[in-house]
């Protein structure tokens, strides 16, 4: 089990939160159970106020349960959970204030414009973002006249955000905000969260995509079987659970002097084509390229390899489908 918190993110320099400020989130012994089904099993999380968390993990690990319990939608079976302090249903009214959660497609109505639901979720709050500040966020100004009905999956999507984010919340959990967006689309929404983020709002996600968790989490959860079981930034978990980098080339050199360096811990050759499993891929490259080697290309570990490592660990937790990209940089520099 890899157990990475708050004193190790000095890694991440970029992220808003300092380590000793109070939780914006805090789960502590969350056990949740479907008649005698056992769906959460103790887990405990802290999530730092401007922090991006991502929540992983493969299908019917929990996450889903764990996200309806912080926002008050389940009650627990036992252990605690305080969101900016507050209990999610003994403090319902001044946690929904405070805390967005982004609603279901079923929440839009038809004939109402992008405008006019905007206008109408704001006007459950005090203290709204404008309807014009938000469109420009959810890069929706051209369809404001544009009625629900008539929109993208992904423009329904973007709404869908913007429903939550009007209401200027300290705090917004969203459970797979990116699930059947186009890579445009996809990106259009992690630039959105990321301006959450620097607007120093706290946000929750879960997510099955691994190069979304890499690309926009500060830190990520791995969830299996109801327990968290590897929690850290996603570049910590990739290092401290040495998935392997390699670097693979063609060449018909002698591979003895490659062989021989400490930092390899395997090497293949079939037909000149040589794949070098290595700790530092650097150190590979240059000796690679100095025997002459052609198309040298360097794979980078990735969160997805700690995924499915984790996950297999579990009987029966098959990883779900998930953006399954290989970080590949052509004649790149290693880690
Ligand atoms: N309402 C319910 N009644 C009974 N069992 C449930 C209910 N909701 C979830 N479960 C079970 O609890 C476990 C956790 O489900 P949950 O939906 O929280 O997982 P998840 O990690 O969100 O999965 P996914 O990635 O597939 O959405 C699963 O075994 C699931 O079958």
């Amino acid at each position: 089990m890899v157990m990475l918190d708050s004193g190790e993110r000095a890694e991440r320099t970029e992220s808003p939160a300092s380590p000793d400020q109070r939780p914006a989130i805090e789960i502590s012994g969350l056990v949740k159970t479907y008649g005698g089904h056992l769906a959460v099993d103790g887990l405990s999380l802290a999530i730092a106020p401007g922090e991006v968390f991502g929540l992983l993990g493969p299908n019917g690990a929990g996450k889903t349960t764990t996200v309806e319990c912080l926002v008050g939608l389940r009650e627990p079976t036992a252990g605690g959970i305080t969101v900016l302090g507050l209990d999610p249903l003994r403090d319902r009214g001044e946690f929904v204030r405070r805390v967005s959660v982004q609603p279901q497609e079923a929440s839009l109505f038809p004939t109402l414009t992008v405008e006019e639901t905007l206008r109408l979720w704001a006007s459950l709050y005090a203290e709204p973002r404008t309807v014009a500040e938000t469109l420009r966020r959810i890069g929706l100004e051209e369809q404001a006249r544009v009625r629900t009905k008539a929109l993208s999956g992904g423009q329904r999507r973007r709404l869908l955000l913007g429903v939550a984010v009007i209401a200027d919340p300290r705090v917004l959990v969203l459970d797979e905000p990116a699930a059947g967006l186009d890579p445009q689309a996809r990106q259009q929404l992690w630039d959105l969260i990321r301006a959450e983020r620097a607007a120093g709002t706290t946000v929750l996600l879960t997510t099955h995509d691994m190069t979304e968790a890499t690309e926009l989490c500060d830190r990520v959860g791995i969830v299996v079987g109801g327990r968290l079981v590897a929690l850290g930034t996603p570049r910590e978990l990739v290092h401290r659970l040495g998935v392997a980098h390699e670097v693979c080339f063609e060449t018909d050199a002698d591979l003895a002097e490659i062989e021989a360096l400490e930092c390899v811990s395997g090497v293949s050759a079939q037909d000149g084509q040589v794949t070098v499993t290595t700790g530092d891929t650097d150190e590979v490259v240059r000796v690679a390229a100095r025997l002459g080697a052609r198309r040298i290309e360097v794979r980078t570990g990735r969160l997805e390899d700690v995924f499915l490592r984790l996950a297999a660990e579990r009987p029966g937790s098959a990883p779900a489908e998930g953006n399954t990209e290989r970080n590949t940089e052509r004649n790149g520099a290693g880690r």
